[in-house]
Order: C-alpha cells, then structure tokens, then sequence
C-alpha cells in the first residue's frame, strides 16, 4: 500500500471515485452528470435536477410527472415530530433544529433494507419531500403558531414559499428560488458530502446520513457562510466604508465571508447566475441597499485578492436573493440544505453501490509507556 504525505483537511487527496458532478476550478465550470449548471439553471427543476443526481439520467416525462407525484404526497410531516419541533427553544438556530428533525426521521422509520431499491427510492422521496416541512415548520412554530401545512395544488418551491409566508408566491419568486435549489444541489467531495459519505459508509439509515452532513453545512466555512454575508454587509454599512472594512480584515487576518474556495480560483459560476438572478428580483420587487455594498465588496476583493485565487463564492449572493423573497437570515443554510439533500442523497446511492467503510489513518504525534499518576498526585 502506497502511504500518501499527510495533507491537512485532505486538500487534493482522492476519497471516492464518483461520476455525479464535476468541477473545474481554473475555469469556473460546474457539471452535474455532465451538463453545464448555466444549462440546468436555464431549462431543469430542482425535482428533475435532483432525479438526475441520484439516478444518473434527465427522467422522462413519465418518469418526472411520477417522481414529482410522489414527493407531493410525502411532505407532511408526523404530528409527533411537529410537537417534538414545538418544545425547540425558539431562539435555536434553524440548522440545528433541522439537525435534530431528520434525525428523528430515523426513529419512524427505522428498518433499513440498503440493497432494496425500493427502499432507497422510498427514503429519497421521504426526505426530499419533508426537509422542506421541516424548515418552514420551526419557522413558524419559533413565533408560537401552527406550521402551515403543505399546499397539493403548488409543486415544490412555490409550496415551501407558502408554507414558509402563508400565501402563495409570485411565480418569478418561485421560479428563482428553484432555480436557488438547483444552483447549490450538489458540489462533489465539499465537507457535508464527505461527512455524508462517512456516515453512508457505516450501513447506517439514510436519517443519520442527512443529519450528519445538515450539521456539518452549518458552519461559517461551509454553508453557514451565507448568513455570514449579510452579517458582514450590514456591518460594512455604506459603499465608502467597504475598502477600510476590507483593508482591516486582511490586517487582521480575518476571512472575509462568501469569498474563497478549495475548489474554484476563479468566480464560482454560481455567484455569476445568483448575482443575476438577485437583479432580476430587484426590477420587479424593489431594490436592496446592500445590493451596491456587494458589488464594490467584491470589486475590491478582487483588485486585494485576486492574485491569491480569491473570488465570490456561492454564498456571497445567496443571500441577497433570498432577502428579496422576504427570508429570515437564519434560513439561508437550511435552505442550502434542502437543496444539498439532493446531493448527499445521490453520494450515499453511489457509495451504497460499492461500499467500503471509511477508515483513514493519524499521523500519531503523542508519548508512549506514560505510567498512570494517581488523581492526588497530580
Ligand atoms: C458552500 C461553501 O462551502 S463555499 C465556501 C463558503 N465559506 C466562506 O465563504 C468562508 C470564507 N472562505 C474561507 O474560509 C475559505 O476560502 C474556504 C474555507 C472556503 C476554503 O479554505 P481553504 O481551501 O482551506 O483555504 P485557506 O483557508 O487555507 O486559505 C488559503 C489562503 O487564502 C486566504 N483566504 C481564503 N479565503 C479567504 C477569505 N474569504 N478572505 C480572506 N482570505 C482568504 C487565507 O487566509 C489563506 O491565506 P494565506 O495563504 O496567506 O495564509
Ligand atoms: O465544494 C465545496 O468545498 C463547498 C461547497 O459545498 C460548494 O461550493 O457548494
């Protein structure tokens, strides 16, 4: 066995081999199973991008009406889990509270046949289909009231907009909040994946693997950045205050949010179609302040950190888009989350298919043959 150099956070180091996505980092490009993420944002749903994550091909017209059928009528959610989401302290993170519901998925639906694929279909209908609930339910319930419970007639983001605003979108706002889902439903080996994928490889219930990557996208490097952005926006105030805010950053040494990639050294063709699609949202629904904030954040970020391969990442616009359609911002990360079960969903099918638990090894660093000192000797 051939022992590789110890890379810290595994940077260049294969985990799998996976034929779901691509990403070629010099020059901004994003594919799913090959097609170009500009095409699937044009033309695909996220249900239909979701299908062809998780099973390789673009569905018929059969095929999607059917899948699309189908998760329609698994979005409610148990009335146990809505009460057990009822005694979640109300000023807990939304990420943990998802966290803690798909979890609890797990103990509905416990038996767990991994070589079925009926089994594998029955649990990506189920979570694609109540994650969603899930969110819009702590949302509501955090202010006291009764989650708004799902509407057959909406297909799927138009249905999440309303549960979330209890009245029924406006058709742009839910064409682009999809297109938001499709955007961000899969990006190869990122560390939610990975953290998926340990998860998958133990053979333990798909609940647990969602669970485990809703936590790991949390944080501020990860998915946790787009909250973060509208944070620092908001602190940056004014256009005239950002190259100060940012000279005082790189002083401090501090990370400046939704900029920076392992992967892309160029702008994420993500940032490109989000910023887009934030513009589209301001000519018809009224501009944002920060909008301008961003623009010259990014300006400026480029001239100072270009040359070190420092761009816009998704999660610099994200946010912008989702303030428009009148999200709180501590839903940003579970939306990218309910986007990103996709993913994960499609990698624990992949690594279910030729299974080998994960099992790296350390580079020990600490003492040996150390005789125990009894506690009143210390
Ligand atoms: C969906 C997603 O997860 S997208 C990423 C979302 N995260 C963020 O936006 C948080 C800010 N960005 C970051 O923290 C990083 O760019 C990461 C975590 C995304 C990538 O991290 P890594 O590949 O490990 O890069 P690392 O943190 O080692 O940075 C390399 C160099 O670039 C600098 N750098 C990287 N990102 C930034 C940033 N956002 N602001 C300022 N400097 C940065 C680092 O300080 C470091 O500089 P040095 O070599 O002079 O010490
Ligand atoms: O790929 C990564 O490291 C981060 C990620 O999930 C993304 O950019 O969507």
């Amino acid at each position: 066995m051939t022992v590789c150099e110890y890379r810290p956070g595994l940077e260049g180091i294969p985990v799998a081999q996976s034929s779901i996505s691509y990403v070629d980092g010099q020059k901004g490009i994003l594919e799913y199973r090959g097609i170009r993420i500009e095409e699937l944002a044009s033309h695909s749903t996220f249900l239909e991008t979701s299908y062809l994550l998780i099973w390789g091909e673009l569905p018929t017209k059969e095929e999607l009406e059917a899948f699309e059928y189908e998760i329609r009528h698994r979005r409610r959610i148990k009335y146990r889990i809505r009460d057990m989401m009822k005694c979640f302290p109300e000023t807990g993170h939304p990420m943990d509270a998802l966290q803690a519901s798909a979890a609890a998925l797990g103990l509905f639906y416990s038996k767990r046949a991994l070589d079925n694929p009926d089994y594998i279909r029955e649990a990506v209908v189920r979570l694609l289909a109540k994650i969603p609930t899930m969110v819009a339910a702590f949302k509501q319930m955090r202010k006291g009231n009764d989650s708004v419970q799902p509407n057959d007639d909406l297909d799927y983001s138009a249905n999440f907009l309303y549960m979330l605003n209890e009245r029924k979108p406006d058709p742009l706002a839910a064409r682009i909040f999809d297109i938001c889902l499709t955007l961000h439903a899969e990006h190869t080996m990122n560390a939610s994946t990975f953290s998926a994928m340990v998860t998958a490889s133990t053979l333990t219930d798909p609940y647990a693997v969602v669970a485990s990557a809703v936590g790991t996208l949390a944080g501020p490097l990860h998915g946790g950045a787009n909250e973060e952005v509208i944070t620092m926006l908001e602190e940056i105030g004014s256009v005239e205050n950002v190259r100060s805010y940012l000279e005082d950053c790189v002083q401090r040494k501090s990370k400046i949010m939704g900029f920076g990639h392992r992967v892309y050294k160029v702008k994420d063709p993500r940032a490109t179609i989000l910023q887009n699609l934030a513009e589209q949202l301001f000519e018809k629904f009224g501009h944002d302040e920060y909008y301008e904030i961003a623009v010259e954040l990014e300006k400026a970020v480029e001239e100072k950190l270009g040359q070190k391969g420092i761009y816009a990442n998704v999660d610099f616009y994200s946010g912008l888009v989702y303030r428009k359609l009148g999200i709180p911002t501590d839903l940003f990360t579970p939306i990218f989350a309910i986007a990103r079960v996709a993913g994960w969903l499609a990698h624990w099918k992949e690594q279910l298919e030729e299974n080998r638990i994960f099992r790296p090894t350390q580079i020990y660093t600490g003492v040996h043959s150390v005789d125990y000192l009894p506690i009143e000797k210390r």
